[in-house]
C-alpha cells in the first residue's frame, strides 16, 4: 500500500499536499513526493524517507501552483525502495502527465514488453507504476486528436487502461495545462475517496487514499471513487466523472480494515474503527467457547493497530484491559519497514513491557494480525521476561498464508509464519501457551456489518483467491524469487554496513 493524494485549490496547494501526506504517512514510510502544476509547468520534489525528512522549506517554496498530487510510498511486490522508484512519475508525452499509484499491476512485465515493442515507450525503472503511467500516456495519445483535450477523451484513455492493466490500482494524476485525474481499478481493491471545501474563491477538491486526510484539512467527504470510475477536475475547478469499465464490482481489500488504514478513516462507506470493534466482539465470542478451560487475568493490546479490537474484546469478556506495552512514538510501523533485520530490531525499540502488568498473571495478548511473526515472537518473549505466568495470544484476523499481489508487501509464502504450519505450530513458533485466530467468516462479518451494502472483499492473503488478473503459480514463483534476491542483497548490505561501522569503532 501507499498513500496517494490530489488537490485542486484556489490558493497554493503545496501546504495542503504536505499536510495531507502527513495524514497518510502510516501507508508508506519509505519515500515521499509532491508535484504541483502552475500553468503548463510541473514542479516536482521527491526522495527517500518520511514526509518530514523529504521536504525542507526550500523544497516547499519550489512547489508553486494551486493544483498538485502526492504520494507516500511503501514498495510492494517486485519493486525496491530505490530513489528512482519514488513517486510521482513523470512522462513528457502526450501533454505532460504525472502519476501516483497505490496498488500493484500483476501483468506489469507483459505490459512492459508491449510498451517497448509495440508502443515504442521506454520504462526506466522496475516500478509497475511507471508502466501504468506509460499505458495511460499511450492510451491518451491514441485517443486524442490535436492539442485540445476534453474529459470524454480522458475517460476513454482510462477505459483503455482498464482494458490493458490487471491487478490493483488507485491513481491520482495530472495532465499539464488540463487538470487532475483520479481513478480506481474495476474491482475497487485499493481505496480512494474525494471531498470538497467551499472557499470565498469557490469549491476546492481533494482526492485521497483515506478520508482522514480530508477530515484534518477541513474537506467534507463526498464519496468514494467507484470501482472502474474516473473523476476529472479541470484547471477552472469544473468536476466531471464517468464509469470507464464495462464491468465493475466493489471488492475492497479486507486487510485495509484489519491493519492498513487509520481507524478514523471511512473507506467505501465503512468506518475502519467500527470494523475493528466488531472484530473484537467476534473474537471474544470465539474465545468464550474455545478458551473456556483457560483462566485469563488481563487482556493486553499490542500497540498500535490492535487497540480498538482489544478494548472491545476485553469488554465483551468482562476482563480488564491493561496497557502492558509502552510504544515509542518515534518508531514507525514495523510491518511496512524494508528488510527483516530492521523490522526485528524496530519491534524491540518500539515496544517495552511494564512489568507490573505481567508478573504472575495469565495474560491474553491481542494483535490485529500475525504476518511474519516478527512482532508476536518478540512480544511473547518480552511478556515472559516480565514474569507472565501464562501467555495466550489472540489475532483479530485469520492466519495470513498467501502472498498479496495487490500492493501489500508480502510476496513470499515462506516469509509468512502461518504458511505450512498448523495453528499449534505457529503457537509454538511464537513461544505462546495458546493461540487463537479469528475465523474468516467472522472477519468478513465484522467488516460487512459496518456497511451491509458491501458484501464482497479482496481476501487473498487469507484464502489464496485472487480476484483480479491472471495470478498464476508461475507469477507467484517469479515475484517470490525477485523478493528473495532483494532480501539477500539487503542482508549483504546490512552486514557490510555493520562491518564498516565496527571497523570505525
Ligand atoms: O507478524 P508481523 O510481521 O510482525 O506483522 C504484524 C504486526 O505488524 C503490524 O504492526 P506495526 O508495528 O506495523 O504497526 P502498528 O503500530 O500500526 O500496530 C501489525 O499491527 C502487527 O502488530
Ligand atoms: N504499495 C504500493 O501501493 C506500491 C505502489 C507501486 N506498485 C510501487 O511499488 O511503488
Ligand atoms: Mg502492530
Amino acid at each position: 500500500m501507499c498513500g496517494i493524494l490530489g488537490v485542486v485549490a484556489h490558493s497554493p496547494a503545496n501546504q495542503l499536499l504536505y499536510d495531507g501526506l502527513l495524514m497518510l504517512q502510516h501507508r508508506g514510510q519509505d519515500a515521499a513526493g509532491i508535484v504541483t502544476a502552475q500553468g503548463n509547468s510541473f514542479h516536482m520534489h521527491k526522495g527517500l524517507g518520511m514526509v518530514r525528512d523529504v521536504f525542507r522549506t526550500r523544497n516547499m517554496r519550489a512547489l508553486p501552483g494551486r493544483m498538485g498530487i502526492g504520494q507516500v510510498r511503501y514498495p510492494a511486490t517486485g519493486s525496491s525502495n530505490s530513489p528512482a522508484e519514488a513517486q510521482p512519475f513523470y512522462v513528457n508525452s502526450p501533454f505532460g502527465i504525472v502519476l501516483s499509484h497505490n496498488g500493484n499491476l500483476t501483468n506489469a512485465d507483459v505490459l512492459n514488453q508491449e510498451l517497448f515493442l509495440a508502443d515504442r515507450r521506454h520504462v526506466n525503472t522496475r516500478s509497475d507504476s511507471e508502466v501504468l503511467l506509460n499505458v495511460l500516456a499511450h492510451e491518451l495519445q491514441e485517443r486524442t486528436t490535436g492539442y485540445q483535450l476534453d474529459p470524454a477523451e480522458i475517460f476513454s484513455a482510462v477505459a483503455g487502461v482498464h482494458e490493458r492493466c490487471q491487478g490493483a490500482y488507485a491513481v491520482t494524476a495530472m495532465i499539464a495545462g488540463y487538470g487532475l485525474l483520479a481513478f480506481r481499478d474495476p474491482y475497487g481493491i485499493r481505496p480512494l475517496v474525494f471531498g470538497t471545501i467551499e472557499t470565498n474563491a469557490g469549491t476546492e477538491y481533494m482526492v485521497a487514499s483515506e478520508s482522514v486526510a480530508l477530515d484534518i484539512l477541513g474537506f467534507r467527504l463526498i464519496r468514494d471513487v467507484a470501482p472502474g470510475e474516473a473523476i476529472f477536475i479541470d484547471m477552472d475547478g469544473r468536476f466531471y466523472s464517468q464509469q470507464c469499465a464495462p464491468q465493475s464490482s466493489l471488492n475492497p481489500c479486507i486487510f485495509e480494515y484489519v491493519y492498513l488504514a487509520r481507524p478514523d478513516s471511512m473507506l467505501d462507506g465503512i468506518s475502519v474503527y467500527e470494523t475493528r470493534l466488531n472484530m473484537g466482539i467476534n473474537l471474544a465470542d470465539k474465545i468464550s467457547t474455545d478458551m473456556r478451560h483457560l483462566d485469563i487475568d488481563v487482556v493486553i493490546p499490542i500497540p498500535e493497530s490492535s487497540r480498538p479490537s482489544a478494548m472491545q474484546l476485553a469488554n465483551r469478556l468482562g476482563i480488564s484491559l491493561r496497557e502492558g506495552f509502552v510504544k515509542n512514538r518515534y518508531v514507525g510501523r514495523t510491518f511496512i519497514m524494508p528488510g527483516q533485520q530492521l523490522r526485528r530490531k524496530s519491534v524491540r525499540q518500539k515496544l517495552n513491557a511494564i512489568e507490573m502488568e505481567f508478573r504472575g498473571k495469565n495474560v491474553l495478548l491481542v494483535d490485529d494480525s500475525i504476518i511474519r511473526g516478527t512482532t508476536s515472537r518478540e512480544i511473547v518473549q518480552m511478556a515472559r521476561e516480565a514474569g507472565a505466568a501464562k501467555i495466550y495470544f489472540a489475532s483479530a484476523a485469520p492466519p495470513v498464508r498467501f502472498p498479496n499481489v495487490y500492493g501489500i508487501d508480502m510476496p513470499t509464502r515462506q516469509e509468512l509464519i502461518a504458511t505450512n504450519r498448523t495453528n499449534e505450530e505457529v503457537c509454538r513458533e511464537i513461544g505462546a501457551d495458546y493461540l487463537i485466530y479469528q475465523d474468516m467468516d467472522a472477519l468478513k462479518q465484522a467488516v460487512a456489518q459496518a456497511n451491509p451494502q458491501v458484501a464482497n472483499f479482496e481476501t487473498s492473503c487469507f484464502d489464496g483467491y485472487y480476484i483480479a488478473g491472471n495470478v498464476t503459480q508461475e507469477y507467484l514463483g517469479r515475484i517470490e524469487s525477485q523478493r528473495n534476491n532483494l532480501e539477500l542483497l539487503r542482508n549483504q548490505r546490512a552486514t557490510q554496513l555493520d562491518l564498516t561501522l565496527s571497523s570505525v569503532d
